[in-house]
């Protein structure tokens, strides 16, 4: 007998923290006491409320007199904040189109904005005091405008990272050599960008790992922390951290596992270099809670030896600058993660800005030239000098979904169009809708799940749902998660002998695919974690039902009692946001249409790299090349030189 259960909290509901930091400029809010200009941006949607209240308090504080182009300056300044920049590109304005194709706002030029910015109250100071809210600079990109506070977090991280690239950490280049082979020994697999990684991590103070899932970051990084080891003498006060709770219970698996893993009594060599670590949040290693200043900062250091911060591309700039404060200056740091996948849901794409730098021209050094000149070419030499290696051979998948995802990356639409068509290529596809196999394949994972919940395998159970997933850009919607989760309910309920699934009236079942909506310690569950239901015996023998999550494909299965899970969710459709670090064996990407303002190349690259083995992508050939050719715009500082205006001081 099945017992069941009300339904998961959240059910039908959109789910908070998955939307991406640019959703919906407009806010579906009017504000009336706006006047001009702020007006009407709010008016035609280009601002929303808080866009104009905050603006309203800058200058409200500044005392006194603000024109009206300056005032737009800074609401679109707040507003670039919101939707993911650190600062506002004056020479690069978004502004929606209406449907001729004109945009919604005639906004001041580029001239006129700097000069009425440069002659204000709000970066000059005020007569009455010397508040100056707003930072202007010139740039490679033209002028950029910046709340202060995220210019000085700007400034923190620059000044940071120049000074540790400044100096070098004085090892002996044989000592390394001699740590990496001896690291990499039981590794014959091992690339040769692996090793190089590991080489580098141990020659500078700072290093950056980049690579697509599956690349070997995680088993690098386990490699570098015993090459580390090794040139130090002895063990080393490392710290692993990553962004989200879930990314740290993920990354502390597959670390825990690797151990497991390689010292079991099936592997010829015993594993002696993957380091025992505790992963944390960089919050907890900060000592940072919400609304206060971390307890680690400049004049209380973190003790740490070496610390690695997994999952970079999810940090916002508040976040690094803070771990780049709290850091020893003689401590290695090490950044590991994927800089074309979908950023922080803050302000900041770190990473990528780091990547995507101008390269600071130091060639790698004599130490390394022979590891480096085999493997890299050109452009990728000074890149090195700034201690930057991405790892490139998937040791997961290769073929078709590798080869696409590549494509995707370099913004060639017509090589993913050619790819696709290719015949060499059979794991990835691009089909209408309404194709039946979308069906067919969606009705054998939801059967697959039911039948391997009601055995009680939570091994089987979990292997049935990552055989699979559909991933939506959108939370609503027909092309959303909403749309696509009540059709595959409808298709599930025709199946003979399946429970009726329906959002109105849903029951946990075994195979009832579940989505936890927030962290919850306790359960040692987090965010964006999926599991299923399936059927066990209690401790009497008597049948109940509980939920299996997966932590790595090394460890046991966690189990929790449904009961005990408040926020959770249906999971037979999911956002690309909240699939951020899983892998399914296959994918089904539904794309909205070409017009969606969600639709970009890092959500197309971040839906095709979930999946191990099969990618099946619905939609037309117009929005696959409006996908690879929009790319999140999100402006920045740290990816060029920044000059000051002679009249507009950025010191206070
Ligand atoms: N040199 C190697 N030799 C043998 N196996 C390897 C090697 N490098 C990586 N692997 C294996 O490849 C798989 C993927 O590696 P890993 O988890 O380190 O990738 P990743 O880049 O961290 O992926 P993700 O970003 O998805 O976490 C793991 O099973 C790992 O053990």
């Amino acid at each position: 007998m099945s017992t069941t259960h009300d339904a998961p909290a959240g059910s039908g509901t959109s789910a908070a923290g998955d939307a991406p930091a640019v959703t919906d400029d407009r806010n579906g809010m009017q504000v009336h006491s706006a006047a001009g200009l702020l007006r009407e941006a709010n008016r035609v949607g280009v601002l929303d409320a808080a866009d104009i209240h905050i603006t309203g308090r800058l200058v409200r504080m500044s005392g006194d007199r603000v024109g009206e182009i300056e005032q737009l300056a800074t609401a679109l300044a707040v507003r670039a904040v919101r939707q993911g920049s650190t600062c506002l590109a004056l020479a690069d304005i978004a502004v929606p189109a209406d449907e001729n194709g004109e945009p919604v706002l005639a906004l001041p030029s580029t001239e006129a904005m700097l000069t009425a910015l440069r002659a204000g109250p709000l970066i000059v100071g005020a007569s009455g005091g010397a508040l100056r809210p707003l930072v202007v600079m010139d740039s490679d990109d033209g002028p950029l405008l910046y709340l202060r506070k995220y210019f000085q977090q700007e400034q923190v991280i620059r000044t940071i990272l120049a000074e540790r690239s400044a100096r070098r950490p004085d090892v002996d280049a044989d000592a390394v050599r001699a740590a990496v082979d001896a690291a990499f020994a039981a590794s014959p697999d091992a690339s040769p960008r692996q090793r190089l990684a590991a080489a580098v991590a141990a020659s500078r103070w700072t290093s950056v790992l980049t690579g697509g899932p599956g690349t070997g970051k995680t088993y690098t990084v386990a490699r570098i922390l015993s090459v580390l080891e090794q040139i130090a003498g002895g063990p080393a006060h490392v710290a692993v951290c990553a962004p989200t709770g879930r990314a740290v219970a993920q990354l502390q698996a597959s670390l825990d596992g690797m151990r497991r893993a390689a010292a079991s009594p099936d592997t010829d060599i015993p594993d002696t270099h993957t380091p025992t670590v505790h992963a944390v949040t960089v919050h907890g290693l900060l000592g940072w809670r919400p609304g206060s200043a971390p307890r680690y900062r400049s004049g209380n250091l973190l003790p740490h030896d070496v610390v690695v911060v997994d999952e970079t591309s999810m940090l916002s700039i508040t976040a690094m600058s803070h771990l780049l404060e709290a850091i020893r200056p003689d401590a290695r740091l090490i950044f590991v993660g994927d800089p074309h996948q979908l950023a922080s849901v803050e302000a900041g794409a770190v990473l990528a800005d780091l990547v995507e730098r101008a390269a600071s021209g130091s060639m790698p050094g004599t130490d390394l030239a022979d590891l480096a000149t085999a493997e890299l070419s050109g452009p990728e030499l000074p890149r090195l000098g700034d201690g930057i290696v991405a790892l490139t051979r998937n040791y997961r998948n290769r073929g078709g979904i590798a080869d696409i995802a590549s494509a995707v990356n370099s913004g060639d639409a017509d090589a993913v169009l050619e790819l696709l068509a290719s015949p060499e290529v059979d794991d990835v596809e691009l089909v209408e809708p309404g194709d039946p196999a979308i069906a067919r394949d969606v009705v054998a994972w939801g059967r697959a799940l039911w039948e391997a919940g009601r055995t009680g395998s939570a091994v089987d159970a979990l292997d049935a749902l990552d055989g699979h997933r559909v991933l939506c850009a959108h939370r609503e919607g027909s092309w959303g998660v909403q749309g696509w989760s009540r059709q595959i309910m409808e298709w599930l309920s025709e199946v003979p002998g399946h429970p009726p699934v329906s959002p109105d009236m849903i029951r946990w079942e075994p195979g009832t695919p579940i989505l936890v909506t927030a962290n919850d310690r306790q359960n040692k569950v987090f965010n964006g974690d999926c599991g299923v239901v399936i059927r066990r015996l209690d401790d009497d023998g008597e049948p109940s039902l509980s939920v299996a999550f997966r932590r790595s494909e090394f460890s046991d299965p966690v189990q929790v009692s449904p009961a005990r899970l408040a926020e959770t969710m249906w999971a037979y459709a999911m956002t690309i946001h909240r699939s951020q670090g899983s892998q399914f064996g296959a994918v089904t990407v539904v794309l909205p249409p070409a017009d969606s303002p969600l639709l970009t190349r890092e959500l197309l690259y971040t839906a095709i790299t979930r999946a191990k083995s099969r990618v099946r992508i619905v939609g037309t050939p117009e929005s696959l090349q409006a996908a690879v050719e929009r790319r999140v715009h999100r402006a920045s500082g740290l990816r060029s030189e920044l000059h000051p205006y002679p009249d507009a001081p950025y010191e206070r």
